[in-house]
């Protein structure tokens, strides 16, 4: 079946949930109404009037190679009943002077990225008449330097722009930590449209864009602009970022304005212990491959040590802040740096060996994997999550209990709270045990070293969030 097709008759069946049609030569068709993707006015002058977007699961484009998905469209003269409440005029954030940009990250996740722009995302642009511009990613420092040489100069001098990001967490990250570290004001934060392709894909999931690209196209079309909240991670002088699958060490940054600077900036998650180590022994092309079961491998090898003996025991100082009650008292509360000693809010754990060790913005690390159930993305608050040595067979209980809906943080042996800061003052003699994970990048701190992680108030992009996932902060 043709991609382009000009419907005599479209239908509506509410019972079955379906969307059914006779296209002008051939059977009638129907498509379930959950891969319908949106409604438009036409934008092309024919006798056309409506434009209606699905995803055809078995287009017979598709070849065993390709995402089992691509996107179709019908055009039609008048809209029937039950299809009205889903036409939606053009958003502003697909409306820019500029064209919009799309950023095709080729090493997230399995390496599905041009697939999903060429058979779904592409077409979108297309079948909606926008002006776009593709870039795929060549290095691990292409988002980087895109956003540093085009997107915040854009965003300082106040021009509105959009940017597609067809990736994993990493790409809105890499956006998020470059335009943290400017110092300068930002006038315009850009909009930024998440197409889920990487590994985990927690902030994606945590929105509500679970799988397939449907959901990601309808967000595009429905969903709202909601400013990203941040968090900032320092770390002691000596701390260095791992790159290179493990095999080198970077500076934690350098920012053109800052010089060398110990500050990393994410939206996601920093952890230390078990989900840290797996991150960093999963980060490699040969267990890429297995999509999100590369966590579940690494993790097997450090809950059952080929020697035979039991899981590592993580030994460092752990020291929570909770937030401010009434930040009235005191507005500073979300940017104070440094130790503290007299806060009321502050205070160390008694425990100084430790198994599992995160603080997490959002809900989701994986779509199933229900980290923090409490959580809701994009309201600003931070959570920490913290078990204690265990064996390999009941940390894995705990684990899979964060499958199933997130009961883990009802379990005894959890500590789950809101924070607004974590410092961790580390006491490991080897290195493979001071590796830390923030938003998915690898840091090594040194021997006696420390980082903290805080909340911040500033925020510098925005994320298109989908219109039926809106949560507001109560
Ligand atoms: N062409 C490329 N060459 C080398 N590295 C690349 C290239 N394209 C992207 N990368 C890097 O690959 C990594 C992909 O990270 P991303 O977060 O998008 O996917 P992921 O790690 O699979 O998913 P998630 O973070 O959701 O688990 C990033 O570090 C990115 O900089």
């Amino acid at each position: 079946m043709s991609p382009l097709e000009v419907a005599a008759t479209v239908s509506v069946d509410e019972a079955a949930r379906t969307l059914r049609w006779s296209p002008s030569t051939g059977h009638e068709r129907q498509v379930e109404l959950t891969d319908l993707v949106g409604v438009v006015r036409s934008p092309t002058s024919s006798t056309s009037e409506y434009r209606v977007l699905y995803i055809d699961r078995n287009s017979a484009n598709n070849s065993p190679n390709e995402t089992p998905s691509s996107l179709c469209q019908i055009d039609i003269a008048s809209i029937p009943e039950g299809l009205s409440s889903h036409l939606q005029e053009i958003p502003r954030h697909l409306r820019r002077d500029k064209p919009i940009q799309v950023i095709i990250s080729t090493r997230s996740g399995t390496g599905s990225a041009k697939q999903v722009f060429r058979d779904n995302v592409e077409p979108f642009l297309r079948y909606l008449g926008l002006n776009y511009e593709a870039i795929e990613t060549q290095s691990s420092q292409t988002i980087l330097e895109l956003a540093r040489s085009r997107f915040l100069e854009d965003a300082c001098a106040g021009v509105p722009r959009t940017i597609i990001l067809l990736s994993g967490d990493g790409g809105l990250v890499d956006l998020i930590d470059v335009f943290s570290k400017s110092q300068r004001a930002i006038r315009a934060m850009p909009d930024i449209a998440l197409v889920p392709c990487g590994t985990g894909n927690a902030m994606a999931s945590s929105i509500g864009l679970r799988s397939g690209p449907a959901g990601a196209l309808r967000a595009l079309l429905y969903g709202r602009p909601t400013s990203v909240p941040t968090i900032a991670v320092n770390f002691s002088p000596g701390a260095q970022l791992v790159i290179d699958e493990g095999r080198q060490r970077a500076p934690i940054s350098e920012s053109p304005e800052l010089g060398s600077d110990q500050t990393m900036y994410g939206a996601v998650v920093a952890s230390w212990g078990l989900h840290a180590a797996l991150v960093a022994d999963s980060d490699t092309t040969e267990y890429r491959k297995f999509g999100t079961e590369r966590f579940k491998m690494a993790a097997k090898e450090l809950l059952y040590p080929s020697d035979g003996s039991m899981p590592h025991r993580f030994r460092g100082r752990i020291t929570l802040t909770s937030p401010d009650l009434d930040p009235s008292a005191n507005p500073s509360t979300s940017e104070r740096k440094g130790p503290r000693t007299t806060d009321p809010h502050q205070h160390t754990l008694p425990e100084t060996e430790h198994m599992y060790v995160l603080t997490t913005l959002v809900p989701r690390l994986e779509k199933d994997f229900l980290i923090s159930p409490a959580s809701k993305a994009l309201d600003g608050r931070m959570r920490f999550l913290r078990f204690g040595p265990l064996s390999g067979d009941e940390a894995m209980r705990l684990t899979m209990l964060a499958y199933q809906g997130g009961a883990h943080v009802a379990d005894d042996l959890v500590t789950y709270e809101e924070v607004d800061r974590v410092r961790i003052d580390f006491d490991e003699d080897l290195e493979r045990w001071r590796r830390v994970c923030i938003d998915g990048k690898i840091v090594i701190v040194e021997q006696g070293g420390w980082m903290e992680i805080r909340m911040v108030t500033r925020r510098v992009l925005n994320l298109i969030k989908p219109a039926d996932a809106v949560e507001v902060r109560e």
